[in-house]
């Protein structure tokens, strides 16, 4: 596979490190952005070839990857229209909100398009992707999209496009959610008279002792939970000050409005 990026920034550069790192060589991945900051910091993660033409990209590849923000998607695709309608390599867009409907009729033609929604742990081959594929979309192609996104992680289809709303709402903003729940235990914790490295550090470690817990075990999170609240302990305290707080329901509302923030980009994308 040649595997063309448009958008060197963040999320590109967690696929192109993750593929890397997954053994793929570099020499068979381009990026072409107009910010040279963005190809200088990709070029730190791998010696990929980087440009500034999007067209000559193309050129080169049979997978090209769509990762530019939501909002010059449109531009973007009309830009590219006629060299994809020319060299027909599969298209993958991670862009949230931005329907394959939509795509497909920016770029003209018939083209295979498959959507998908990973995060940012691609850098470190724990990402999480929900894939969607169109109807030009082949078996080869299908399989070249989930080799792409399993060499990063975890790949899933979903039957609905609209499902990958709701997979935006739960994975591909999720890792902020655990970045953050990160920033308010260390401070919790420096509060409570940790020095930083240590309310740090112990933050860190109980956040990946949990989830490979959570992962390897073949009980739920919930009996997991269960298993560290001794009656009348410590843990019944705090989880009990959680759950009147409400914070169930905080991240029903926090999910549902990221979702219903998807579903408002491809409105405001389509009508454009
Ligand atoms: N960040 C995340 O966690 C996730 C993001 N996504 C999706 O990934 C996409 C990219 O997001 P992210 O990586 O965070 O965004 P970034 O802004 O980090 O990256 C986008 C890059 O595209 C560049 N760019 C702008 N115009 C063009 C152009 N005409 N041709 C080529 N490149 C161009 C930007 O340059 P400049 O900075 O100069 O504008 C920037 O370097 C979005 O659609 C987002 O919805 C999906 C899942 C997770
Ligand atoms: O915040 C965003 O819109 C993008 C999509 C998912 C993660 N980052």
């Amino acid at each position: 596979m040649r595997i063309g990026f448009i958008g060197g920034g963040n999320m590109a550069s967690s696929i192109i490190g993750g593929l890397v790192a997954s053994g793929m060589s570099a020499s068979n991945i381009w990026a072409s952005d107009p910010n040279a900051d963005s190809l200088a910091k990709l070029k730190s993660v791998a010696p990929v070839n980087t440009g500034s033409d999007n067209l000559a990209l193309i050129a080169e590849v049979n997978v090209l990857i769509l990762a530019v923000k939501p909002q010059i998607m449109k531009l973007v695709a009309q830009d590219i229209a006629a060299a994809v309608q020319t060299h027909q390599p599969l298209v993958i867009s991670i862009a949230a909100g931005v329907t394959s409907g939509s795509l497909a009729t920016w770029l003209g033609g018939k083209p295979a398009i498959v959507r998908c929604m990973p995060n940012t742990p691609a850098l470190v081959r724990s990402g999480a992707t929900g894939l969607y594929a169109n109807a030009q979309v082949n078996d080869a192609q299908r399989k070249q999209a989930a080799t792409i996104l399993e060499a990063v992680g975890l790949a899933l289809w979903v039957d609905q496009e609209d499902q990958l709303d709701a997979v935006t709402a739960l994975s591909g903003s999720g890792p902020a959610y655990f970045f953050l729940v990160m920033e308010a235990m260390q401070a919790a914790g420096r509060e409570m008279g940790l020095s930083d490295e240590v309310a740090n550090q112990l933050t860190l470690q109980t956040a990946l002792g949990a989830a490979q817990m959570a992962i390897t075990s073949d009980v739920d999170a919930a009996e997991l939970r269960r298993r560290v609240t001794s009656p009348k302990g410590t843990t019944e305290r705090a989880v009990n000050i959680l759950e009147d707080g409400g914070l169930r329901q905080l991240f029903a509302n926090a999910l549902n409005g990221a979702r219903i923030r998807a579903e408002e980009l491809a409105i405001e994308l389509e009508g454009e």
